[in-house]
C-alpha cells in the first residue's frame, strides 16, 4: 500500500518546491521544579507540499511539543516554525492547517452531527458537513451524543472536524491512541484515500508499523532531537531486519553459539537472556537455519523490529 500511493502521488500529487513546514533550529525549554527542561533541543525539519510523513518516537521524545509549535499553540523558545510560509497561527486561522490532538476537545452532550455543524459554521463550512461525515465514516453515528461514542469513534469524529477547513497540511497527534486493531486499519484506510487527494499529512506515532504502513518517510526523534530522517523503508533497513530468537539447547555451552551467530553476514546483533538468544540482522533466514540446524535450538520466533530495537540501534549509532 505504501509503495501504491507513492506511485499515485508521484503521478498526481501537488508540486513539493514549496515546504508546507519548516522548522528551524526550533527549540523548547521548559520551566520545571526540578529545573529547565529542553523538550525540544534543536530540530530542523522541512516537509515539502504532498508529503506523508510519520513523526515517530518514543515518550517523552518531545513530538506533542513540535507538533504544539507547528500549530501555533507553544512559541519556540528559539528558532522558526513556518507553514506555508507563514507564521502557524496565521495558516491556522486561514485555514491552511489543522489537526487532531491526543487531548480533549469534543462538548460531550453534543451529538455527532451537531458537532460538525457547529464547527463547521465557525469555518464557514456547512456545504461540507455531509461530504466530511461520510468520508470519516460517522454518518451513521450522526444522532448519537458524543459521550456514547467509543474512543476510535471519538477520533473519526475529531479527524471530520480537522477536514472541515479543507487544510492542505493536516496534522495528526497519534491519532489511532485508544483504538482496537480494526478501528486503526479503517482509520488508516480513510486517511490514505484521503492522503490521496494531496494533502500533506504530519503524524505523531509511537508505532513503527503505522510509519511504515503509511509514511513514505519517517522522522524519527528522541530527547527532543532528530535522529534519523528518510524514507520509511531505508529506516527498516537501517534497524537491521527482523529479529530471530531461539532457545539454545542445555548442556552446550551458549558463549560458543553466540560466537557462531556473530560470524553470519550482516549480524546486527546477538543478545543473550539466559539460553534464549536473539539476533538482529537483515539476513534472518540464515540466523534460523544456524540455529535450528547446527546449534540445536528450539521455540524459534521471527519478528519485525519494534520502535524499542530501532530506537536502540540508531541511538547506538548516533552516539
Ligand atoms: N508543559 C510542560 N511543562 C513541563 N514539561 C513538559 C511540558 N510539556 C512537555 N513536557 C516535557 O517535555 C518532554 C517532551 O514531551 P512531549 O509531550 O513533547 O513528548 P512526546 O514525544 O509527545 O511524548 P508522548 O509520546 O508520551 O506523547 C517530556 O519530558 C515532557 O515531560
Amino acid at each position: 500500500m505504501e509503495t501504491t500511493i507513492q506511485q499515485q502521488r508521484a503521478q498526481s500529487g501537488p508540486g513539493r518546491a514549496e515546504p508546507a513546514l519548516a522548522m528551524e533550529a526550533v527549540r523548547k525549554t521548559f520551566r520545571t521544579a526540578q529545573g529547565p527542561l529542553e523538550a525540544v533541543a534543536g530540530i530542523d525539519l522541512r516537509v515539502g507540499a504532498g508529503e506523508i510523513v510519520a513523526f515517530l518516537g518514543p515518550n517523552g521524545a518531545g513530538k506533542t511539543t513540535s507538533i504544539d509549535m507547528m500549530l501555533g499553540l507553544a512559541v519556540p523558545t528559539s528558532g522558526r516554525v513556518s507553514v506555508f510560509g507563514k507564521d502557524p497561527r496565521e495558516a491556522v486561522a486561514a485555514g491552511e492547517v489543522s489537526a487532531v490532538l491526543q487531548t480533549g476537545g469534543l462538548l460531550r452532550d453534543l451529538t455527532v452531527r451537531e458537532t460538525v455543524t457547529a464547527i463547521a459554521a465557525l469555518h464557514g463550512a456547512k456545504d461540507r458537513v455531509d461530504a466530511v461525515m461520510e468520508r470519516t465514516d460517522i454518518s451513521g453515528l450522526a444522532k448519537r451524543k458524543v459521550s456514547k461514542c467509543s474512543g476510535g469513534e471519538q477520533q473519526r469524529l475529531k479527524f471530520a472536524l480537522a477536514l472541515l477547513p479543507d487544510p492542505r497540511l493536516l496534522v495528526l497527534d497519534e491519532p489511532t491512541a485508544g483504538m482496537d486493531v480494526s478501528a486503526r486499519h479503517a482509520f488508516w484506510d480513510t486517511m490514505r484515500a484521503d492522503a490521496l487527494e494531496g494533502r500533506t499529512v504530519l503524524f505523531a506515532t509511537h508505532y513503527l508499523e503505522e510509519a511504515q504502513d503509511f509514511a513514505e518517510r519517517t522522522v524519527l526523534i528522541g530527547a527532543g532531537k532528530v535522529l534519523a530522517d528518510g524514507p520509511t523503508a531505508k529506516l527498516r533497513e537501517m534497524t537491521g531486519g527482523r529479529v530471530v530468537s531461539a532457545t539454545l539447547p542445555e548442556g552446550r555451552p551458549v558463549a560458543a553459539a553466540v560466537a557462531e551467530l556473530e560470524l553470519l553476514e550482516r549480524v546486527a546483533s546477538v543478545r543473550l537472556s539466559g539460553r534464549r538468544v536473539h539476533v538482529t540482522g537483515p539476513d534472518s533466514d540464515a540466523a534460523a537455519r544456524l540455529l535450528l540446524g547446527p546449534l540445536g535450538a528450539t521455540d524459534l520466533e521471527i519478528a519485525a523490529p519494534t520502535l524499542d530495537a530501532a530506537f536502540m540501534e540508531l541511538t547506538g549509532a548516533a552516539s
